[in-house]
């Protein structure tokens, strides 16, 4: 490992897992995956810790290959050097599939405005489906058929690949959130039998390191569950810590970047942080990013979880249903759905409140 370790530790059932930093926790879920005693309450413990204190964590032993993903941080290469005409062959379009330009404005939401845009153009990538799927047939947003560049020999299978190994690690690893917040461990097991999962590409310039108005991606907090990147040497992410400070996020070898979204926090009743992350790109290069969003599908009712709400403690937020939440969601953040007519959600967003953190 490169990134300076330091001594700061966290007691969980004894064990002193590392903390990158000094303030994110790596849970090594290696010992789990093998089904060995005692691993899933050890790494469920390490995670609690992680999202009742931090909302990010670095993810090792999760049995993705390096070469998988040097792989697909490849495919993002490749699909982002295609001139751009054939990337505007696939244009993104109401489900948020396809190829997103570097806006020319922020998004719609009221706390962008006044800002400038943020300076990375994306791909997306949602679950691959056939054209006769029931979901592709009625239009069902954000259930349509992925749009495939047309020249890129080998892409689509090398990005399948990525996202069904992602998927079945997943999987797994909602057995621990179920666990750390002292649910059932097969609690999640329906809402992912076949996750809502996006596969972002993005390629972000160098900006200006003197400019400070302009971001690569500018403070957010994510939509969904779980969002995981993988190692990264090019530096540029940044985690907003529960005391305000901006922490660069270190690469560490062999270690995804894992954090929890909106959807978490709220269904955990504000019990799990949506952590507040941004990029800026001042490395001198190109900066790739590939994050996988994995949520629960668009059926779940997202309703406080069981053992999160008391009497102190009521439920601050009325159920939804993730499909609702998803499309209010990305009305709110993506210029090219802000004029499709989203459900009114009840309430402001647990992103809208994590936000305020850094607005003021
Ligand atoms: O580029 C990164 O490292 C993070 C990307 C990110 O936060 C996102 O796409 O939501
Ligand atoms: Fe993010």
């Amino acid at each position: 490992m490169q990134q300076e370790m330091t001594s700061s530790t966290l007691s969980v059932a004894g064990v002193t897992p590392t903390m990158i930093g000094g303030e994110i926790p790596l849970i090594d879920v290696s010992n789990f995956l093998a089904d060995k005693s005692g691993a899933a309450e050890l790494a469920a413990a390490q995670l609690r810790y992680a999202f009742e204190k931090v909302g990010f964590y670095y993810l090792a032993g999760h049995g993705i290959s390096q070469s998988l993903i040097d792989r697909t941080y490849d495919e993002a290469a490749r699909f982002h050097a295609q001139p751009m005409e054939e990337k505007l062959a696939v244009k993104v379009d109401e489900h948020t599939i396809g190829y997103m330009p570097i806006q020319d404005k922020a998004p719609p939401n009221a706390l962008a405005q006044n800002k400038k845009p943020s300076q990375n153009e994306a791909y997306f990538l949602r679950r691959e489906r056939t054209r006769d799927d029931p979901d592709v047939v009625s239009n069902r947003r954000f259930h349509a058929l992925n749009k495939w560049p047309g020249n890129l020999p080998g892409f689509r299978e090398n990005v399948l690949e990525y996202m069904r190994t992602l998927e079945a690690l997943c999987q797994k690893l909602v057995k621990l959130y179920a666990l750390a917040l002292d649910l059932p461990e097969t609690f999640f097991d329906s809402s992912f039998a076949k996750p809502h999962m996006i596969l972002r590409m993005s390629r972000y310039p160098q900006i200006d390191a003197g400019d400070d108005t302009v971001a690569s991606l500018v403070p957010h907090t994510d939509s969904g569950f779980m969002t995981l990147l993988p190692p990264n040497k090019v530096q540029g992410l940044s985690i907003l810590l529960p005391d305000g400070r901006w922490m660069d996020a270190p690469y560490v070898e062999g270690a995804y970047v894992v954090n929890g979204g909106d959807i978490l926090h709220r269904w955990s009743n504000e019990r799990f942080l949506s952590t507040p992350h941004r990029v800026r790109n001042v490395s001198g290069t190109l900066r790739y990013a590939i994050p996988f969003f994995c949520d629960p599908d668009h059926d779940t009712m997202i309703e406080c979880l069981p053992g999160c709400a008391s009497a102190d403690r009521p439920a601050k937020y009325p159920p939804i249903k993730f499909g609702d939440y998803a499309l209010w969601f990305a009305a709110q953040r993506y210029n090219h759905m802000a004029k499709v007519a989203a459900p009114a959600d009840a309430d402001v967003t647990p992103g809208d409140r994590a936000t305020a953190r850094w607005k003021s």
